[in-house]
């Protein structure tokens, strides 16, 4: 049998071309690199791994460490070897600018998503094809569309506070998270195929999409660093990569094969014509997308169930947590809890019935509470980057060093730094958040920040709301998050709140503790437990 040896000449001499590869890299990384100049630990400018080792080894911490690290290297810093990342909030509309200032997403950062994220409007890379993908579902969300969903999420606003009510007195505490998940579900579910999920109509509130979408996001960090493997494991069969992992079997059973078979039905029907029959009067997202004049490929139903597996990857479990920290803050800040439902009796009168979205949002203490809810449950807080192809971005701003070594005072300094086109900057919801000039005691959940001397909505606040994200490829289902937390909140507080007690839960089970592309709590949380008397 012939086997294959290395000479030890040969051993060495590649070892030594890989050590001269990395010197040559880093030197480029170091001196010749477009963002060669800026400010930031030299280690991040050298190699991903330092921001690998923030992430995967010390847990999704590279946030903290990045609030950490500004205070030394001022507002504009690089934090990996093609990223820099800005704290300062007055930049948030250069980074992530409305209309046709366009801007590219990064690769790196994509990758993790595996190639059929790649397919869908969140995963396109580039502004363009983001814009063809995005501008057919934009009209589905509007908040004129929405409003003609109303009377289904009022329904199924009822039907939650019936399901979770349906518990009185069992004495057994359950994740609430779980119910909200199945309502936040049936909703985006029942847009996109016109359908319901089911997860309504079970006995209880499992199962759900909740573990199977953080199974997928369980190795986000880990594929960053790490890009090879993550195509090499979408290259192979779908049999051997479920052996690879319960998680991942879990997560593409669930997110791509189930949701990608209602997606591929849903497309046999309308090509063989049956599909008025099936939908009647309804359109679906994806009957628009069919009908819509994009190219073939765009339409097809693998890149459809792409699209419905990210809509209910994005439009779940950002809305169900948010209503998880009502629950939590409402039930342990009483004065805060007594204060809503006293403002919401003012407009209800049987809780069955409830008013419409429209009249709910000019509560101004409901809608400060929503809003602080938002703010504190982040959204996405990881670091989306963005690239700007056709401009530099100019920064100009002031910033004051830490005490000299001797531990005097240092005064305030103006900087200025040109980003060179196509270069990433990204910023964070967690970090802009945690501002405590913009929300003082911004770890506190406090819905009177976002309120005047009288009462009323501050609108100079809302600009640095970041949780939706910002710019053109903002939350392309805000309308709809509004909706159903307006809605979903209105028929808890007066339905189910009354008679819920929260079990063996504390702030670490709502408070950001690390990133994993969304905030997680406390590693060692059970959830938001909660039992109904
Ligand atoms: C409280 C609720 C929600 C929060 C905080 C939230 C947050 C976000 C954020 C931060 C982004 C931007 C990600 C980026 O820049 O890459 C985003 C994008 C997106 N969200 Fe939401 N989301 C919520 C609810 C929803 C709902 C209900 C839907 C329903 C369809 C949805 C669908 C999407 C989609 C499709 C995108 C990608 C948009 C694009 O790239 O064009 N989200 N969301």
């Amino acid at each position: 049998m012939a086997a294959f040896f290395l000479s030890w000449q040969t051993a060495v001499a590649l070892v030594g071309l890989y050590i001269a590869g990395w010197i040559v890299l880093v030197v480029y990384r170091t001196t010749f690199h477009p963002l060669a100049k800026f400010p930031g630990p030299k280690l991040a400018a050298m190699t991903f791994a330092y921001e690998g080792y923030y992430d995967v080894v010390r847990g999704g911490s590279y946030n903290e460490k990045l609030v950490e690290l500004h205070k030394r290297y001022g507002p504009i810093m690089r934090i990996n070897p093609n990223e820099l990342h800005c704290n300062d909030p007055k930049f948030i509309d250069e980074v992530y600018p409305v209309g046709s200032r366009r801007r590219d997403k990064s690769q790196y950062f994509l990758d993790t998503f595996g190639p059929k994220a790649l397919k869908t409007g969140f995963g396109s890379r580039t502004h363009n094809i983001h814009r063809l993908r995005r501008g057919v579902m934009n009209k589905f969300f509007s908040k004129g569309s929405i409003s003609k969903l109303e009377p289904m999420i009022h329904d199924l606003a009822q039907r939650l506070s019936d399901k979770i009510l349906a518990k009185t007195g069992s004495g057994k505490p359950f994740d609430i998270t779980m119910a909200y998940s199945c309502y936040t579900t049936e909703v985006i579910f029942t847009y996109c195929f016109g359908k319901k999920s089911g997860f309504m109509d079970q006995e209880d509130f499992e199962p759900n999409l909740r573990e199977p979408i953080y199974a997928g996001l369980a190795n986000h960090h880990i594929g960053k660093q790490l890009p090879l493997l993550v195509k090499a494991m979408n290259m192979l069969p779908i049999p051997l990569m479920r052996m690879l992992s319960k998680e991942l079997a879990l997560y593409i059973d669930t997110m791509f094969i189930g949701l990608g078979k209602h997606a591929a039905n849903m497309r046999e029907a309308y090509e063989n014509g049956t599909y008025e029959k099936m939908m009647g009067e309804r359109s679906t997202i994806f009957a628009e997308v069919w009908n819509s004049d994009l190219p073939a490929e765009e339409k097809s139903a693998e890149r459809v169930g792409s699209e419905a597996a990210s809509l209910m990857g994005a439009g779940t479990e950002t809305t169900a947590w948010t209503l998880s920290l009502l629950t939590f803050y409402l039930k342990t800040q009483p004065e805060i809890y007594e204060r809503v439902t006293k403002e919401l009796k003012t407009v209800v009168k049987d809780p069955r019935q409830l008013p419409s979205w429209s009249a709910l949002e000019q509560l101004p203490y409901l809608a400060a509470t929503i809003l602080e809810a938002i703010r504190l449950s982040y959204g996405v807080s990881t670091r989306l980057a963005r690239a700007a192809p056709d401009e530099e971005l100019i920064y100009r701003g002031t910033y004051t060093p830490l005490p000299t070594k001797s531990g005097v005072d240092s005064e305030p300094v103006q900087v200025e730094y040109v980003i060179p086109k196509n270069q990433f900057v990204s910023m964070s919801s967690y970090n802009i958040h945690a501002n405590e000039e913009i929300f003082p005691d911004a770890g506190e959940f406090r819905p009177e920040r976002w309120l005047n001397e009288e009462g009323e909505r501050r609108k100079d606040l809302e600009p640095y709301m970041m949780s939706f994200g910002k710019g053109s490829r903002q939350c392309l289902g805000m309308n709809l998050a509004y909706c159903e937390l307006y809605l979903g909140l209105t028929a808890l507080v007066l339905r189910v709140l009354p008679h819920l007690e929260i079990f063996e839960t504390t702030v670490d089970d709502v408070k950001y503790h690390h990133d994993l592309f969304v905030p997680m709590a406390h590693p060692d949380s059970k959830g938001v437990r909660v039992t109904i008397e």
